[in-house]
């Protein structure tokens, strides 16, 4: 991705203090996802960088607007990672941490091939990396079938700097 169209998908995104509480700085994506541009740049340099997959994984509710952009550009699957409470069972669950509370995050425990599969996992930003553990420990959890290409969009403009991260998968 050219450092203009960071710089455009980045200036886009509202940056609010001490919200959903003190302290915190709230990264709101959505008016940065509505410039058509910024994002079709910033889908293009993710299908450029991310690993090919059979499935791509996404947390909702934000992960899912990556996951399922990329899925559509590549035709692969997409595995949506719901929040709490809206699956019906079985399913497979991880608690976690967030900077501002808590919250779980599950996947059916049956239904889904992933035997054998490469799965990336996506997420829209990083903040404690919280979220994004606990979806790579759930997929971890579906066995030793399931390898893992761990890939997230950082806040562009977090200490940590601009860009897609990688961390292998020895979650
Ligand atoms: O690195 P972390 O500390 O885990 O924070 C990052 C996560 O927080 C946000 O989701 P959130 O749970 O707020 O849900 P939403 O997408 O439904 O707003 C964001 O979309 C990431 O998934
Ligand atoms: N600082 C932040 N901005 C936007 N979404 C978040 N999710 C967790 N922390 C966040």
């Amino acid at each position: 991705m050219s450092d203009m169209a960071l710089q455009r998908f980045a200036g886009a995104i509202r940056k609010i203090p001490d919200y959903p509480s003190p302290g915190i700085l709230f990264y709101d994506l959505i008016p940065a996802l509505a410039d058509g541009e910024a994002f079709h740049e910033v889908l293009a340099a993710l299908d450029e960088s991310t690993p090919k997959a059979g499935i791509i994984a996404g947390v909702e509710a934000r992960g899912f607007l990556f996951a399922a952009a990329l899925a559509a550009l590549r035709g692969c699957g997409v595995l949506a990672i719901r929040k709490a409470g809206k699956l019906p069972p079985p399913v497979a669950g991880e608690d976690y941490a967030l900077e501002y509370g808590e919250a779980r995050i599950e996947i059916p425990a049956d239904g889904v091939a992933l035997a054998g599969q490469d799965v990336v996992l996506l997420d829209d930003l990083l903040a404690t990396g919280g979220t994004l553990a606990a979806a790579a420990v759930l997929l971890a959890g579906r066995g030793p079938e399931c390898s893992q290409r761990l890939r997230w969009w950082n806040c562009p403009h977090s200490a940590a700097g601009p860009g897609w991260r990688r961390k292998a998968s020895t979650w």
